[in-house]
Order: structure tokens, then sequence, then C-alpha cells
């Protein structure tokens, strides 16, 4: 005889997605159920149907089929099928179980437990453990920071962990080139995107960066941006805001800029945090306002939007400039640009004054120069007093206190951010190596008809449509153009040294790299073709005529390691914002004519993660105009040795004169020394100020040093390794070790849907634990707590219902066989808005109630993981049996456990909220102290401390506690 009845509710033990279902008939072979939610029917055969029974008891909660919840009071069997007896919102009512809703879902642990969905013990365990590892890894100092595969640089970490710390990051990052200002950034976005204080963010670009910033944000952070481009917006645009359809846009700025109608689509949208790499091309001015980009930029960073600007050079087109970007971050602060200039003066006396704190207590004069400076400042004073009068041993930390006060003082340090070389160690020395190449008779020709004949410059002006001095410094660009005029056929690299000197260089250096820079794209072309005749090689060549792939795929082309090219042929374009440092060999073909552009060409290979020192190489025509230029560039700039800081103010003041002196030996040792001579006064201006003040702003080692210890203890953390095992076990993942001793994983036939990087029935990928390894070697994926894989599975493990129930058996020689325990674990589940990021003080935190089937708590006595251990998996089938045999007890305990997890809840909450408000506290004090020294503290940041303190603190108070995952275990004994 069946045991289904018409109208009894069963849940499919292995569809539960379906619903809940009705026994539409049965007979003796088979019973049909139908799963209205769903619009299926299912037949099985009686015998094996896999169906569980729903029965709900006193004290369960039913959704009722007219939008009710029915608490259950008691239960009546009429034939089989069941009433419920309960309240619902309008009293007391009775519920045939054909009236419980369809749609009813049992993803609660007490439902699913009591309804037969068991899942397996190790992902119960799995559970248990994500939510403690999440909470603890939330409130790591080095959340955020760790998962980036980026070496552990201080400058970096610093800044990155700064900004990323506050209200409302408005910054400007402008470390010298090649310092990793795209680093910083992409680090703060990373921080910024896992807190969940950041969900949209627009990152505009120079065209020719776009590939570059995808890739990089890519394969150093695993953030997943779209490229919006005019095709992919109207693919996504064409019903609505194309800029709405992604969360995270990369955009080229000349595209973005070129469009009104884009402009305004982007400006429609809400941004989080907007990010502009190269915006020393923002333009403004007093009388004319911003141009187009700085508009669009002005009008997409609204107040409560973060901004991030990038430039090496914001100071490239004058303090103006400077003064505009800085605006773009606080305009209600920079609104004056004379006011901005008067400050600027007198930040010579700030910086002396940080200086002379080494010189006390010892000098009374200095002591009085600092009193000045800090006389409205009563925390200042004190600090000032007490190391005047302070012992030999206070006087250092004295000193360091007073120290960072002072520099508190210097208001652009908040909102700018510069490192320089000088500061930041570890950079290669570049080392210059000129050859010096005979004349040849056609370039010599032209020179000495230049210098015979007065009118022939303009007359070869005209004739080859070059620019001056171009004309004298690309000697092969001006044979070319006039090479159908004259009497010579051959082509320039037949005959210039340099293709030889090219050549010999090839030879002498097998196995190694090296970067040409040419002058102009044509030149390159040229180059590259005439070593393909001269030698048979084929070099990839790289000018601002190609299109953006042929670029990338050039580039590819060289960085390849192995089979990868010798050489790679650019033209000045290649200089912009690309990463070469794999290679240590530079070539400059020519000189450019500005030394912006010179350190910008250096700047390619002389950058983080360069290796060996730089060597340029610099073949030279002698007696040419171009080695006059490198006299300039070395006796008045030192420009090869180090990032040339007074170049632009010196080649305004003097370049045209120099330019002027290519062919006149005399005037030219009148232009170096003139340009020395400024070069040497703007340093000393810059050093006794403004270059001081910020590398010290700039960067604070204790806690660059605190932070790398931090990423360094989760690098470390060993408890990855161990649940890295349970949990690809648990998601299906399978892994082999390799020969060299990395991680393969790939899909097992189980592997769970939608784990990131893996697909069923595809290749896996290879990984390490080691930051190393993983820098070393592109094709290999770090496993952190942040890669991808592994937050997915915290999440699942966390959020989901699998793993939420379990049973299994228990033999101890101690325990009789029979009994049964509950081990139920609590969650406390705070509601707040996820840009509150309230898991920095209160993650979900776990209570666990061991109880046994008399009541007695066992929490404390049994260790999570001793219980554990000794643990044995039971089939499914004999699990739910075993549940339904004990279901009113257990729905006892389940009271029982309640109780007692809930008499820890206030406990909790106080511990958080004290921690909150003591950090928040402390920072809002800090900042309005601050804000008295500092005008570049806002007002509104300060307000939104103090907003987001009372939102936290109403959140955290409103913490719940759920019941998370139980487990029944039931004492077998041991034989
Ligand atoms: N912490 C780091 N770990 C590994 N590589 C790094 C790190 N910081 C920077 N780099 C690498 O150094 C190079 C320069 O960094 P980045 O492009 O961020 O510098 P930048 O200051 O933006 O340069 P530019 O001024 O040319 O725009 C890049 O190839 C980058 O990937």
């Amino acid at each position: 005889m069946s045991n289904f009845i018409t109208g009894q509710r069963f849940i499919s033990d292995g569809e539960t997605e379906l619903g809940l279902g009705t026994i539409l008939n049965c007979d003796a072979r088979s019973v049909t159920v139908l799963f209205a939610a769903s619009d299926e029917t299912r037949t099985y055969s009686v015998r094996e149907a896999p169906l569980t029974r729903v029965v709900f008891g006193r004290g369960d909660r039913i959704d009722t089929d007219d939008g009710q919840v029915l608490l259950v009071s008691d239960l009546r069997d009429e034939g089989g099928r069941i009433t419920y007896l309960g309240q619902d919102s309008n009293g007391e009512r009775e519920l045939p179980e054909s009236r419980i809703s369809d749609r009813m879902q049992f993803h609660q642990a007490r439902d699913r437990l009591l309804t037969g969905q068991i899942d397996r013990n190790d992902a119960f365990n799995l559970r248990y453990r994500s939510l403690q590892h999440l909470a603890r890894i939330e409130r790591h100092p080095g959340f955020g920071l760790s998962g980036p595969r980026i070496d552990l640089i201080p400058h970096q970490l610093h800044i990155a962990d700064d900004i990323a710390s506050r209200r409302l990051p408005r910054v400007l990052l402008a470390d010298e080139v090649g310092l990793g200002k795209t680093i910083e950034a992409g680090l703060v976005l990373h921080r910024l995107l896992l807190t969940g204080r950041v969900e949209r963010a627009l990152i505009l670009v120079p065209d020719s960066l776009t590939h570059q910033w995808l890739v990089e944000l890519l394969r150093r952070f695993s953030i997943e941006v779209t490229l919006l481009d005019e095709q992919q917006s109207q693919a996504r645009g064409s019903d609505g805001n194309p800029f709405e359809s992604t969360q995270l846009v990369l955009a080229s700025q000349q595209w973005l800029f070129a469009s009104p109608e884009r402009q305004q689509q982007a400006q429609a949208c809400h941004w989080d945090l907007v990010i502009v790499d190269e915006a020393q091309h923002l333009e403004w001015d007093p009388e004319s306002g911003g141009d187009t980009g700085y508009q669009c930029v002005e009008a997409l960073a609204t107040q409560r939007t973060g901004l991030l600007l990038l430039s090496a050079t914001p100071e490239q087109m004058g303090d103006v400039s400077h003064f505009a970007r800085l605006r773009l971050l606080d305009p209600e602060r920079y609104h004056d640009l004379e006011a901005f200039r008067a400050e600027q003066r007198g930040h010579a006396a700030l910086a002396e004054a940080i200086e002379a704190l080494e010189q006390l207590p010892g000098e009374r004069q200095h002591r009085d120069t600092l009193h000045t400076i800090v006389a409205d400042d009563p925390q200042a004073l004190a600090l000032l007093e007490a190391l005047m009068q302070a012992d030999a041993d206070d006087q250092p930390s004295l000193r360091e206190s007073l120290r960072r006060v002072l520099i508190d003082r210097y208001g652009i340090g908040r909102v700018m951010f510069r490192n320089s070389r000088r500061h930041v160690s570890g950079f290669p020395v570049r080392r210059l190596h000129v050859s010096e190449l005979e004349n040849p008779g056609a370039y010599r020709r032209i020179e000495q008809r230049i210098a015979r004949d007065e009118d022939y410059l303009d007359t070869l002006l005209i004739e080859t449509g070059l620019d001056y001095p171009e004309v004298l410094l690309y000697p092969e660009a001006t044979f070319e153009a006039r090479r159908h005029e004259s009497d010579d056929s051959d082509r320039w690299w037949r005959f210039d040294p340099r293709m030889a000197w090219l050549r010999q260089w090839l030879k002498a250096h097998p196995g190694e790299k090296a970067l040409l820079i040419c002058h102009y794209g044509e030149t390159a072309r040229e180059l590259a073709a005439g070593l393909q005749v001269l030698t048979g090689l084929h070099v990839p060549v790289f000018h601002e005529n190609m299109t953006l792939i042929e670029r990338d795929r050039a580039a590819a082309a060289f960085a390849e390691a192995e089979d990868g090219s010798p050489l790679l042929v650019c033209s000045e374009i290649g200089s912009e914002g690309r990463n070469f440092q794999f290679c240590h060999h530079l070539i400059l073909f020519d000189l450019p004519p500005h030394p912006d552009q010179l350190e910008q060409r250096i700047g390619r290979l002389d950058r983080i993660g360069q290796q060996h020192d730089v060597e340029i190489h610099l073949p030279v025509i002698a007696g040419s105009p171009t080695g006059a230029l490198l006299r300039w560039y070395q006796e008045a700039l030192a420009a090869f040795e180090e990032p040339s800081g007074p170049g632009s103010v010196v080649s305004d003041a003097h370049g045209d004169a120099l330019f002027d002196a290519l062919l006149d030996g005399d005037a030219l040792e009148e232009v170096i020394e003139n340009s020395r001579a400024l070069a040497l006064q703007t340093r000393q201006e810059r050093e006794a100020g403004r270059d001081r003040l910020l590398g010290w702003s700039s960067f604070d080692a204790a806690h660059a040093n605190e932070m790398i210890d931090a990423l360094q203890s989760l690098d470390d953390d060993a408890m990855l390794d161990r649940y890295l095992d349970q949990a690809l076990e648990v998601f299906g993942i399978e892994t082999r070790e390799t020969d060299e001793g990395l991680t393969y994983l790939h899909p097992g036939s189980h592997m769970v849907d939608g784990m990131p990087g893996l697909i069923r029935g595809e290749e896996g990928f290879t990984a390490t634990r080691s930051r190393q390894h993983a820098l070393a070697r592109d094709d290999l994926q770090r496993l952190s707590w942040e890669h991808p894989l592994v937050r997915e599975m915290l999440s699942r493990a966390t959020n989901e219902s699998m793993g939420n129930t379990a049973l299994a058996l228990l033999a101890h020689p101690a325990i009789p066989g029979g009994r049964y325990m509950l081990e139920a674990i609590f969650r406390t589940r705070t509601s707040a808005p996820k840009a509150l990021h309230v898991n920095r003080f209160f993650p979900p935190a776990t209570v666990r109630v061991l109880l046994d089937e008399s009541g007695q708590v066992l929490s404390d006595k049994v260790s999570f993981g001793g219980l554990a251990k000794n643990l044995r998996h039971v089939k499914k089938g004999v699990a739910r049996n075993l549940v339904r045999e004990r279901q009113q007890q257990l729905r006892e305990l389940f009271d029982q456990a309640e109780q007692q997890a809930e008499a820890e809840l206030p406990g909790l909450v106080d511990k958080a909220g004290t921690r909150m408000r003591q950090q928040l506290d402390e920072e809002i004090e800090r900042l309005e102290a601050l804000s008295k020294r500092n005008p570049d503290v806002r007002a509104e940041e300060i307000e939104m401390l103090r907003q987001e303190r009372s939102a936290l603190s109403q959140a955290i108070d409103g913490t719940r506690l759920q019941l998370d995952a139980v487990r029944v275990i039931v004492t077998v004994d041991p034989q």
C-alpha cells in the first residue's frame, strides 16, 4: 500500500527549486506530483520516489497561498492530510495543507533540516569555517590590498591605504614617471570594491593606454572592466544609457570628450569613483575656464563622488594648470589663484622649520622660528616646549610627533601625493654610452651648405616641410624629404652610420633586448625596413600611424620572453605610458627636442620592476646639431642621470636660444651656462620648499612598514591552505601538484557551476601561493583570500543554503549509542548599506551552541574542531529517516539553542559598537584638529564621517541573531 495520499504536500529531494509539490494521484506503482510554482508535473515510482513529506510543527512559520504567514500552534491529521492551527496577522485560523503556498522556500537551516534537506557534512564544516575566516579577514588591516599581483612597495602601500581609508577620496596621484600611479589607483579601487564602498567607477584614460589599463586591471587586480567605445555604446545603449549597462567602465578620453551626447549620458549616471589618467591634459585658466575635457570631468566628479587624478607632470604647463587640477578636487578650497600662489611661497619657511627640528633643543633661535609658525596651535606649542625640556631619550619621539604636526600643516599634502626617485630607493642606475660616428657625406653636404648660405635653411624648411629645429636634429628625415629632389637615390639607411652601428650592436649583444626610440614614425618604419633588407631581421615597429591593435601586437611581439624580437623600433609616441621595463637597453637613435620627452623615453625602462641598470645607448654623428643638444642635456640639466625636475622651466626659458645655437659653438656655451644656472636655482628653490614638503607628506615609512607586515601575514597565512583543501573538495574542484611544485586546479565532474576561471569540461589554471612566483610568471594565478575563486567560495559557503544542514554519526567510547545532539550555528546579521562597510567593525560573528538531547549545553566542553574530526558520514536516506523520527525533540532543542545564543548577542553588539565608536571618534577628532591647521581637510569629509558614525551605530545596535546552520549528531556504538 502506498504512503501517498492526494493533496499531501512534498518536496523533491533532488530539485528543491521546483517549490512545494502536491500529490495529484497515486496508484500501486507510481505517484504523480504537481509543482505548481514551476509549472512542472513529475511522475515517480512509488518505491523510489525522491520525495520528502512536508510536515510543520508547533512554532514553525508557514507561507499561505493568500500571502499570510501562519505561526503554527497545533495540527490535526484528517485521513492522512494535515490541517494546521495557528495565527496569522488577522488572528486565529485553520490551514489545510493544500493551502500552503506553492512557492514556499526552504532556505533556512531549521526548515531545511526538518523537511529532510540534509547537506554533506563537509559542506557544513566549510560553512562554519568560512564564516570564521570572513570575520577575521574583513577586519584585517591588509584587507583589500593583499590580493593584487604586485610587489609590496612601501610608498604605494602607504598611499593606497591612506586614500582608501578616507570617506571621500579626492586626490592627485603625482608620483614621478614610472613609480606606479596606475598601481596605486588600482589598489585603491580594489579595496573600495571589496569593501563595497565603491560599486560604480568610471576610468578615463588616453586612447593609447586603454588596452594597457584593461590588461593591468585584469591581470594584476582581477578587476574586469568594460571598455566602452562607440561601437560598444551603440550595441549596449540601443534601449538606454550605455554607461548604465555596466558597473565598471573604462573609456578613452578622446572618445568621450569628442561627443557631447556621450558626455551627457556619462554625467547622467552616479559614479562612486572617477579615475582620470594623464590628467595634465585637462586644461583650465581663470579667463577662459576649462576645455571640454576639464568641464566634463568637473561635471562627472560631483560632490559625493571620489576622484583620483593621475599625472606625473602636474606642473608641466605651469602653476595655473597645477591649480586647475587642485580646483577639480576641491573647488571650494581652491577658488583663488593668487591666494594659492601666496600660500605656495610660504612653504619654504615651513620646510625650514621642519628641518630645524633636528637642531632642537640645542639651538634657541630655531625654537623661536618654530614658535612663530605654530603660535596658533596649542598642541604643537606644548610639544615644542616639551622638546625643549626633554632629556636625550625622549627627544626623538617628541621630535617625530612635532614633525608630523608640522607636515600636517602642509595643505596640499592631503590632496596630492608625489614620490620621487630620490625618496624611493631601489631604482636602477642609468648609464649613458655615447658612440661618436663619422658624419656621412650626404648629411655633411647639407650642413655645410646651411653654414655657407644663410638662406638655404629657409629653402630647406620649405622643401622638406619640416619644422625648426627638427630639420637639423633629424638628418635622415631631411635627407628623405629631399631625396626625390636631389641626385641621391640611396635610402638613408644605406649610408647612415647609425645603421651600421645598430647592426654591430645587435651582433655584439646576442640574446639581449633593446628598445629603440626615434623621433619620427616614418624614420621608425624605414629603419625597420632597412634592417630587414640589410640583415634579414624582421623587427616590430610601433608608431602613431598604426591602429591600437597593431601597436599592442607589436609590443607583444617584443615582450615575448622566448622567440620575442630582440628589438622594438618606436617613434616618440612609443614613449607614452607604455611598460617596457622587461628590457634594460634603450637605444636613442636621436634626441628629442624637449626634456620631458627625454624623460618619457627613459621612463619606459626606468620603471618599477626594472631589474638591471638602465643602459642608454646613443649613436651620435660627430659635429652634428644632435651633439650640441646632447651637451645641453648633459651639462645644463644632467638629464640622463635622473629625472630632470627643472627641465620644463629651463626649456621654456632657454629653448629658443638653444635651438638657435645648434650650429654656433660660442652661442652654445652661453646657453649652456645660462641654462645650468637656472636649473640649479630652480632645483634649490624647490628643494627648499615644495619638493621637500611633498616628499615628507607623501610617504610615511612607519605606516608603510605596518602595511607590509600586515600583507605578509596574509600572504603567509597557513589557514588559507587548509581552507583551500576543504573548499575545493566541497565545490568539486580537483587539484594536482605539478613537477614545479605548483598547483593545477581544474573542474571535477561534479563541480558547482559559476566558479571563476573554471568551466566544466575545460582546462583549469595553474596557481601558486607565492607572491614572487606569481610576479615572475604571468601564466600563474596567485591564490589569496582575495582571489576571485576564493571570494566566490567564501561567499557561496556563507550566503547560500549549501551546508546549512547536516547529520553525522559519532562513535565515542564514552558515549552510549542512540543519543542525539544538536549543533546550532547562529550568525549575526547587521543590515546596513554596503557603502558603510559595517563589516570592518562587525563582520558576521558566529555563536555556536551544542546541546545534548536532554538540553545540556556542551558548547564549551566540546570544540567544533574536536567534534568535527570524530564525525562519520551517513547516507542521505538514513539521515532523513533519523531526522523524521525525532522531529518534535529537535524542535524543542532548536528553541533552547536560540535562547542560549540570544544571551550572547548583547555582548557582541556592545564590543563591535565600542570598537566602531573608538575608531571613528578618534578619526573625527583628528580631522577636526587637523582642519584647524590644514584648510585641505574638507568640512564635508568631517560631516560625512559624523553621519557615518551615527548610521553605523544604528546599524550595529539593530543587529539580529539568526540560525545559520544546524547539524544533528547521532551517537553510535564504536563497533
Ligand atoms: N608594486 C608593483 N609591483 C609590480 N609592478 C609594479 C608595481 N608598481 C608598479 N609596477 C609596474 O611598474 C610600471 C610602472 O607603473 P605604473 O604604470 O603604475 O607607473 P605610472 O607612475 O603610472 O607611470 P607613468 O608615469 O609612465 O604613467 C608598470 O609596468 C607597473 O606594472
